[in-house]
């Protein structure tokens, strides 16, 4: 493969990557809702452990770097609790 087609492919992995990032934050505005209704807090730092703890399990499994993944979804976390504040 050349070089043009390596980036060319990881182009279309970057826009898969940022439409899972916009689905996961649309989930979040439906458990917005959900937590509305019933009177929860935003924050259930049980559910982000377990969230941290499946994406070291599953870095484990693809050979990549557990500290980076779990870098990563400690940010995908924090969007989507943003985004929860503004729709709540
Ligand atoms: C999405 C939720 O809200 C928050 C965001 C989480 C996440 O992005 O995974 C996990 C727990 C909550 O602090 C949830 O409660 O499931």
């Amino acid at each position: 493969m050349s070089l043009d087609e390596l980036r060319e492919e990881i182009e279309s992995i970057d826009r898969e990557l940022v439409e899972l990032i916009a689905r996961r934050t649309y989930v979040a505005d439906t458990i917005a809702a959900v937590k509305e209704e019933r009177d929860l807090p935003t924050t259930d730092e049980r559910q982000e452990q377990r969230v941290m703890d499946r994406a070291g399990a599953n870095a484990e499994q693809f050979d990549v770097d557990a500290n980076l993944v779990k870098a990563i979804f400690r940010l995908l976390i924090e969007l989507n609790k943003v985004e929860q504040r503004e729709n709540r």
